[in-house]
């Protein structure tokens, strides 16, 4: 079973391809880090994969099911999230909680289960100290992580990230991984992740796709390779 299986697909933005014959796939427990330069189309490639944009040729599938059988939930992070005015009126904790109500609970109260879910989440971005401020009164950084925290909280089966650990530090950003890795090889989420750090792909990558820039092509395309990452022994 894979959460995601790409097809050979090719992607041009008025005219000009900008992917080229990429395919791949991510299955559940697996931890996959996608690098390419500036301008390589990792967005837009993970924008074909949630179906937000439309390949030209080729396929970007994300399965119906999780593994248990029911309905596959999806997180995704992209970049520069966190664009919320001064005045936005909700917590830090409202706001997460709200991830909940994804969670096919719109008419319910939250129990127990859910109120540690929100928990969890927001200790994992090392924002639930913060959790009684405003969100308005938050840096970018701290909005960024609550964010985050708020698609935790929904725990999803697949989670899509598009650079997430910009302008977190270093710790936040270790911590912020040993749990994206824990969540992948513990409660087997399928992860797809954009980054530019290939300290992080060594420490806590299962496979390393690039997109790299075809030679012979008369615009910047980018084709891929992929490689599987040497298994490190369990702490
Ligand atoms: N809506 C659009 N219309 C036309 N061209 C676009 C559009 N969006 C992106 N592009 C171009 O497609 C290419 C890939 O952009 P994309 O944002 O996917 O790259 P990226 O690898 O995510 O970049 P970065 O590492 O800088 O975030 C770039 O050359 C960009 O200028």
């Amino acid at each position: 079973m894979q959460y995601i299986e790409v097809n050979n697909l090719t992607f041009e933005y008025e005219g000009e391809t900008v992917l080229d014959n990429i395919s791949f796939t991510v299955a559940p427990g697996e931890f996959v880090m996608l690098t390419g330069e500036n301008g390589a189309a990792k967005t837009t490639l993970l924008r074909n994969v949630l179906g937000l944009l439309k390949p030209l040729k080729g396929s970007a599938t994300i399965s119906k099911k999780n593994v248990a059988g029911e309905k596959l939930s999806i997180g995704y992070i992209p970049q520069q999230i966190a664009s919320f005015n001064a005045g936005f009126p909700s917590t830090v904790l409202e706001l997460v909680r709200s991830g909940r109500f994804q969670c096919g609970k719109w008419f319910k109260r939250l129990d127990a289960a859910d109120h540690e879910h929100v928990e969890r989440a927001l200790k994992s971005v090392g924002m639930w100290e913060m959790r009684h401020k405003k969100i308005g009164e938050l840096s970018g950084g701290q909005k960024q992580r609550v964010c985050i925290a708020r698609v935790f909280a929904t725990d999803p089966d697949l989670l899509v990230l598009d650079e997430p650990t910009t302008g977190m530090d270093f710790k936040s950003r270790n911590d912020f991984y040993s749990l994206l890795k824990h969540n992948s090889q513990v409660h087997g989420k399928g992860i797809l992740m954009v980054t530019h750090d290939h300290e992080d792909i060594k420490n806590y990558a299962d496979r390393h796709i690039q997109l790299v820039r075809k030679e012979d092509s008369p615009w910047r395309c980018f084709a891929m390779t992929s490689c599987n990452m040497p298994s490190k022994p369990q702490s």
